[in-house]
């Protein structure tokens, strides 16, 4: 248990309601509250229609979490038990969040309800009748794990003249996944979609046939084997299809722009159940992970007796914000047919500013923010939204400096630091003794195990009887060691109660570990934060599976500890979020479209859907800011011209929707140049 939240200790008290409603027919005794729903949301919430499948489309802001709240009270209200309800959302933090948010509405009740991502749920049912589904004994790998067994196998199978040029395995599991998601045959997918010549063709098709035998043979399951091998065996076997089919009477789902076409193979298996999905193809960006607006788009096609309904008026933003991401889904030449209105009425024009270079840009921020926070503001009102982690170094260089305390969601995850990694092995290693990607890494933490010895003790595992502890192994293999004897020995004797098997498999790794890592004490804090993180689990599995599927990042897992302090977000990672002030980060040529998607039509428009994310996170201030730093940008009345990049997006913005302003090198924080008032010059 673990990976969906259906049985959680309730993480917050019941907040009861002025005006109590009894359950209808639900037979629970307990409070009712009302949540204030507009009359649009409120005719999806409480939809009754003849359709018995409900698409609503909703624009940035409009209230998507709030409905799909509004429905699931809406339902319980009406006598569906809780438990017959699915919720599956794009990420863990995601469903976390609703259902604290539906805890606080309706009590405990709200912890019968299954919910999570796509892949927790199926995973959390194929753990229920592994048989059915063939998944017995076998341990979900990340992606790191993924690409090093590829890229060992790609190693065994090309000759040295052949690596250089060969995709490498990033390349290789990203063709795979993308494939497996699209439900594409492999071939078929590389002959489609890339211009590889048939020779290369034919030799990756070959590696990935072995990628797959060898994680059959080691009891693997990758990412995307979790969906595959679900849709594999609902429909293929009818019957097991209508048992977890019978198990919900409605499903809900979040973020429908960003399903793909085989968790669209997944809600069809469902659809006995009445499906309720809220999404906004203006926020699609997974495009690269196989999400298929199609989805959205086709859905009253694809489904009999289906319906749509629209939220179209924006709660978080000021009319101005809003404007300007209108204006940019017009400038597309795919119909979004959207128009968003806000609700709070007028506020202040958005900022366009430009610098010349991303040092002025990270400095004029860092000196607003702390004018603003000076003059009373909380820095927790403040998000400043980038592209990659990597595009935020120079700005986090001037927060640092200036001791602005943030927090970056979307950079590293805790799971990712390679001293977590060596923890997570070893409880990996004292649950399957064919993890061979575990075992290796466990066995080398330790002195004197080199790759030699590793590979032998692995050898003498993958041979072992499934019935067999592999404790035999190192008894006969490493009797002199026991102190990895001891680790195994450990995690296997507190694998019902994960945050203890962590803790002490943390102590224990100490001996080794102290001696390999700088700065031990601060790792080995991170060690017990994934500890404490374990807390809720009942058993150790659930809790290494959960955390593998989602990792979790530094500063999410650190949130509880910060009081005040600004958000630090990739685009990516922004949906879901807002703020009262929010800088947009290097907003210039060739960020907006990236320069890698232009060219790519449908790469482009999905760059313009990532600024759209972007520009509707701000609820009352949107500052965006773009730096010049290279000579093949100029300042050119109004807007930068870029050589190489004739469609960017913000190449002929109204002048009007914005304030704009440029600051010279030798200007300073604090002034436009007097230059401007040239600039609307006709
Ligand atoms: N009916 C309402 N009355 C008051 N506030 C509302 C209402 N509906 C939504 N809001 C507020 O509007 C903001 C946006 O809502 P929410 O986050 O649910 O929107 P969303 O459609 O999921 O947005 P996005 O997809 O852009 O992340 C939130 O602050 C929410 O509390």
């Amino acid at each position: 248990m673990g990976a969906l939240y259906r049985h959680s200790p309730p993480i917050l008290a019941p907040v009861l309601p002025p005006s109590p409603v009894r359950f209808a027919q639900s037979g629970r005794s307990g409070m009712m509250p009302t949540m204030k729903l507009n009359s649009e949301q409120e005719t999806a919430a409480h939809y009754q229609g003849q359709a018995q499948h409900l698409l609503v489309l909703a624009g940035a802001g409009t209230g998507k979490t709030r409905t799909i709240i509004g429905r699931i009270l809406f339902l319980i209200k009406q006598g569906v038990p809780a438990e017959r309800v699915l919720m599956l959302t794009f990420t863990r933090r995601a469903a976390k969040e609703m259902l604290l948010r539906l805890n606080n509405e309706v009590g405990k009740v709200a912890q019968s309800i299954t919910a999570g991502t796509f892949h927790h749920f199926c995973l959390q049912v194929m753990r229920r009748v592994p048989k059915a589904f063939a998944v017995e004994d076998r341990t979900v790998i990340d992606r790191d794990d993924a690409q090093s067994l590829l890229q060992l196998i790609r190693g065994e199978r090309l000759k040295k003249g052949e690596k250089r040029d060969f995709p490498k395995a990033p390349t290789i599991l990203n063709y795979i996944s993308y494939a497996k998601n699209c439900c594409l045959q492999l071939d078929d997918y590389l002959a489609q979609f890339t211009e590889l010549d048939t020779g290369t063709m034919e030799r990756l098709v070959e590696i990935a046939n072995l990628y797959e035998q060898r994680k059959h043979e080691r009891r693997y399951l990758d990412y995307d084997d979790i969906l595959h091998l679900f849709v594999q065996g609902i429909e293929t076997n009818s019957k097991l299809r209508e048992r977890i089919a019978g198990l919900y009477q409605h499903v809900l789902v979040d973020e429908m722009q960003d399903t793909n076409p085989l968790q669209w193979r997944i809600l069809n298996a469902l659809s006995n159940a009445n499906l309720f999905c809220v999404g906004d193809d203006a926020q699609s960006i997974y495009a690269f992970r196989g999400a298929d607006f199609r989805n959205v788009h086709e859905f009253e096609a694809r489904l009999s007796n289906a319906t749509t309904l629209k939220l179209q008026e924006n709660y978080r933003s000021t009319q101005e914000i809003l404007d300007i991401a209108n204006w940019l889904l017009q400038e597309s030449t795919i119909s979004y047919d959207k128009e968003l209105h806000a609700h709070r009425g007028r506020g202040l024009k958005p900022q366009l500013l430009d610098f010349e270079s991303k040092f002025d840009e990270a400095e004029w921020i860092a000196t607003d923010l702390q004018e603003r926070h000076e003059a009373g503001a909380a820095w927790s009102d403040h998000m400043i939204l980038v592209r990659s982690a990597w595009s935020a170094k120079t700005l986090e260089g001037a927060l640092i400096e200036r001791q602005i305390p943030y927090k970056f969601v979307g950079g590293t995850s805790l799971l990712e630091a390679a001293h977590v990694k060596d923890l997570l092995s070893l409880c990996r290693a004292a649950i399957s003794a064919y993890d061979e990607l575990a075992w290796i890494r466990y066995l080398k933490c330790w002195p004197k195990i080199g790759d030699a010895t590793a590979a032998k003790i692995v050898q003498q595992l993958i041979e072992l009887d499934p019935a067999d502890n592999p404790l035999q192994v190192l008894d006969s293999a490493l009797a002199k060691r026991e102190d990895i004897r001891q680790g195994i020995a450990l995690i296997q004797q507190y694998r019902a109660e994960p945050q203890t098997a962590l803790k002490l498999g943390a102590e224990h790794l100490s001996k080794a570990l102290a001696l390999r890592y700088d700065r031990w004490d601060s790792r080995l804090a991170d060690l017990r934060l994934l500890s404490d993180l374990a807390l809720r689990y009942k058993d150790l599995l659930g809790f290494v599976e959960a955390y593998t599927l989602d990792p979790v990042s530094n500063s999410e897992a650190e949130k509880t500890d910060q009081e005040d302090c600004l958000t630090l977000i990739t685009v990516h990672s922004a949906k879901g979020t807002e703020a009262p002030v929010c800088y947009c980060l290097g907003v210039q040529p060739g960020m907006y479209p990236h320069m890698r998607s232009l060219g790519d039509k449908e790469a482009e428009e999905e760059e313009r859907r990532i600024l759209y994310v972007a520009l509707t996170r701000a609820q009352n201030e949107l500052l965006i800011t773009r730096s010049g730093d290279d000579n093949r940008t100029q300042f050119h009345g109004g807007s930068f011209v870029h050589g190489a990049s004739s469609s960017y997006f913000l190449e002929y913005l109204p002048i009007e929707l914005v304030e704009f302003k440029h600051f010279g090198y030798h200007l300073g924080h604090g002034g436009g140049s007097v230059l401007d008032e040239l600039l609307d010059f006709e």
